[in-house]
């Protein structure tokens, strides 16, 4: 029999921790031995084979050059990942091989696909918009899913060769056409009663795709998780998406 995996999870009192928490507990293979959240020593994650941070973008950096520092590899689902940001944490790693670190804007599996059929469909359409929503909690917008879907589609229209999507509109109001993310147009919902949901809508004349993911409850984001809380430490430095773990 192998050893169970020591995981601690950052931001254990929150929506995602919370859940985190459950399914670790909940895994024969895995032992809960930190849970941490604002106020709490880091340093009390220290017997911690992996961490899982689900905190905000205002302190997960920090929180991430502490791990690598003490060498924990760290599983990170909380979003603000710019590409300067992996460049730093890049950096970090670079200073002590063997850490592991695994970024995921989305750990539901059907996001995921959802994501992939997008970057599938971007060069077959004229127009690509999305449109994300969220539980007004959300601290962020538009959300890393969004924009890691705008990033896919623009990086799949420029290998085609694609040109610049129609859009005669003159924004009367700022905003009303949403965010601009990589020239593709994000528009941000948040209501009351929506966990996690987003729409890719394409057209071309005569016809539109919609592509739709709905995370109806958190645990959806659990097998995701788990998978590269199980797999991190096989995967040296810096990996974005879960997507290597499930081909
Ligand atoms: N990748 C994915 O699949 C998913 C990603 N997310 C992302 O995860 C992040 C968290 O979302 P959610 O759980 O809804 O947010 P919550 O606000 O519910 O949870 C965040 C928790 O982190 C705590 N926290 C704040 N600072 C620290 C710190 N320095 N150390 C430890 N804990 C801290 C907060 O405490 P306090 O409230 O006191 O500030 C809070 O309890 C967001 O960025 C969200 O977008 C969410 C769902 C899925
Ligand atoms: O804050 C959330 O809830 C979510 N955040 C992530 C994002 O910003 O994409 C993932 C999922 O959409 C839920």
């Amino acid at each position: 029999m192998t050893d169970s995996i020591r995981v601690g999870v950052l931001g254990a009192r929150g929506r995602m921790g919370l859940e985190v928490c459950k399914a670790v507990d909940a895994a024969g293979d895995l032992e809960l031995v930190a849970m941490i959240d604002q106020g709490d020593e880091l340093f009390s994650g220290a017997d911690a084979q992996v961490l899982v941070d689900f905190t905000s973008p205002d302190v997960v950096m920090d929180n991430l050059r502490w791990a690598i520092e003490q060498g924990i590899s760290v599983v990170v689902g909380t979003t603000g990942f710019t590409e300067e940001r992996l460049e730093q944490v890049r950096g970090w790693l670079a200073a002590r091989p063997g850490v592991s670190v695994l970024i995921a804007p989305n750990f539901g599996i059907g996001a995921l696909l959802m994501m992939r059929f997008s970057a599938i469909a971007a060069k077959y359409f004229e127009s690509a918009e999305i449109i994300e929503q969220h539980h007004p909690r959300k601290f962020d917008a538009p959300s890393g899913t969004s924009q890691h879907t705008a990033r896919l589609i623009a990086e799949a229209r420029a290998a085609a060769g694609s040109p610049p999507m129609p859009d005669a509109t003159k924004e009367e109001l700022d905003g009303a056409r949403g965010a601009l993310v990589d020239g593709v147009r994000v528009h941000s919902v948040r209501a009351a009663g929506l966990v996690a949901h987003q729409e890719v809508l394409f057209g071309s004349a005569g016809e539109t795709l919609t592509i739709r993911h709905d995370s109806l409850d958190r645990v959806s984001f659990m097998p995701g998780v788990l998978l590269a809380v199980r797999n991190v430490r096989k995967l040296p430095g810096l990996t974005v998406g879960i997507d290597s773990l499930l081909d």
